[in-house]
């Protein structure tokens, strides 16, 4: 409550609305929640409180903060869901589980996210690829839309062998849509409501599951997928009471996991990536004199192969300075389980159950590690950075397990993008979506030509 948190630097704003109002202009605006968090830095240091959207909450910045928070020990902090977000993933989702129970179920459930484990799934990546270009010249692409849909046939095919094309693809997409869109919706579970919606399209995408895994199980479909390999190597058998198997509601809960915190944060990445190299003329030239030197040296063949795509050094420095000037994820808000002491000597303590963010923004623009934050300079991703300087996929035991796969997705799309085509926006605008993933409010419309 407000009164507990007295004596701490920051403003709980007005009743009730808090200060929601000037957060959210300034989360819409171009350069994002940095001008709402800076204002307040410069006026109360690192370590602020504030009411924002229903929640009395405590952000804090710089790497001291992402020490604590991050790469404290286990079971310290939890992640801060909505409402809404923790009734549609599930209570076994591991996105809430914490302590050994989240290190048992991450064990399980990312190890075909690891770059040998990818390594089957590149030449569907990568078909992929070349089929969605080619339908892009002499048309209005809206490209977060066309990101969109690649990186969800990608996930889908992973995860459960589904085709590109098809009706079984159609449903899929559909369901997955509603369940996106109901995440951080309001709490009312009644007919017409987003939230109602995204839990008929999670159960109507739980029934999917269950008749594909019924028809692995007893023999009837055979896929060499990640739903296959978690059926055959960790799933529970009836009666059983293994710990490190995972039950059906395990598996079904982690699935949409997984495909929920690997869609709009891949989609969105691609989509920046597209438009920063646009408006940055001469990093996109080095970037092409990077892919047209791996296709110059190729002997014969023409396809982009697995360790082609292993090494692309400019590319992945480019990528990730796109992640670190656009942000895809702002902060990182956590519930804490045990009191800590605040950081920076502030001589404050967090009680246990308060809302804290890590303001990532923040880091980023840190002027001792970037001394230029906002310009796209890909030359800072030379050397190795100061730890916990660059949080774009964060850190610690919660770091993304979708590293590889991300930077699969985007180094062979990026591949073929520069190698074959050029392309200019339709409009200028630079407002973002008030989602919590960062993403383009015009969804970036382009015009696309053969090279
Ligand atoms: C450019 C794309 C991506 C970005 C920027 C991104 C970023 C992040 C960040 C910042 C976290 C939180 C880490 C922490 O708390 O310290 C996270 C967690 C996670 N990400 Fe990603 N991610 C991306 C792609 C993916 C993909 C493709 C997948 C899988 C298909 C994925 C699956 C997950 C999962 C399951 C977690 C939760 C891990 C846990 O709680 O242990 N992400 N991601």
């Amino acid at each position: 409550s407000p009164k507990a948190m007295e004596g701490l630097p920051g403003s709980m704003g007005w009743p009730i609305v808090g200060e929601s109002f000037s957060f959210l202009s300034d989360f819409s605006s171009p350069s994002g929640i940095y001008s709402f968090m800076n204002k307040r830095q410069q006026r109360y240091g690192k370590v602020f409180k504030t009411s924002v959207l229903g929640r009395f909450t405590i952000f804090m910045t710089g790497r001291e903060a992402s020490k604590i928070l991050l790469t404290g020990k286990d079971g310290m902090v939890s992640l801060n869901l909505f409402y809404t977000g923790k009734q549609v993933l599930g209570p076994t989702s591991l996105l809430q589980t914490t302590g050994d129970a989240h290190k048992r179920l991450r064990r399980l459930i990312t190890e075909p996210l690891s770059i040998e484990g990818l390594k089957k799934y590149f030449q569907f990546i990568n078909t992929l690829a070349v089929e969605t270009l080619d339908q892009w010249p002499g048309r209005r692409v809206l490209v977060l839309e066309e990101a969109s849909t690649f990186t969800l046939k990608v996930i889908g095919n992973m995860i459960m062998s589904l085709e590109p094309t098809g009706e079984e693809q159609e449903k899929f997409r559909a369901n997955f849509k509603v369940i996106s869109s109901s995440f951080a919706s309001l709490p009312f579970k009644i007919p017409g409501t987003a939230f109602h919606r995204g839990i008929k399209a999670r159960d109507r995408m739980y029934s999917m599951l269950d008749s594909i895994i019924s028809r692995r199980r007893n023999g009837k479909d055979y896929q060499l997928d990640f739903l296959q390999s978690l059926i055959k190597k960790h799933s529970k058998a009836e009666g059983e009471d293994d710990e490190d198997k995972l039950t059906d509601s395990q598996l079904k809960d982690n699935i949409l996991t997984l495909l929920v915190a690997g869609h709009d944060t891949t989609t969105a990445a691609l989509t920046w990536l597209i438009k920063f190299l646009e408006e940055n003329p001469a990093v996109l030239e080095h970037l092409k004199e990077e892919h047209k030197g791996i296709q110059e040296s190729r002997k014969g063949g023409s396809n982009l192969t697995w360790s082609e795509v292993n090494n692309m050094p400019y590319t992945s420095k480019v990528s990730s300075m796109s992640i670190n000037v656009y942000h895809i994820l702002l902060a990182e808000s956590s519930s804490v389980l045990v009191t800590l002491a605040l950081p920076y000597n502030s001589g404050y303590n967090i009680k246990k159950g308060w809302s804290v963010n890590l303001d990532v923004v923040s880091i980023h623009h840190d002027p001792e590690v970037f001394p230029d934050p906002t310009k796209f300079d890909p030359s800072r991703f030379d050397a190795p950075l100061k730890p916990l300087s660059f949080l774009g996929f964060g850190t610690g035991q919660r770091m993304c397990p979708g590293i590889n796969l991300a930077k699969l997705e985007i180094s062979v799309f990026i591949h073929h993008l520069v190698c074959r085509y050029k392309w200019r926006p339709l409009e200028k605008d630079d407002s973002v979506q008030p989602t919590l993933v960062r993403m383009p409010k015009n969804k970036y419309p382009i015009v696309v030509e053969p090279l």
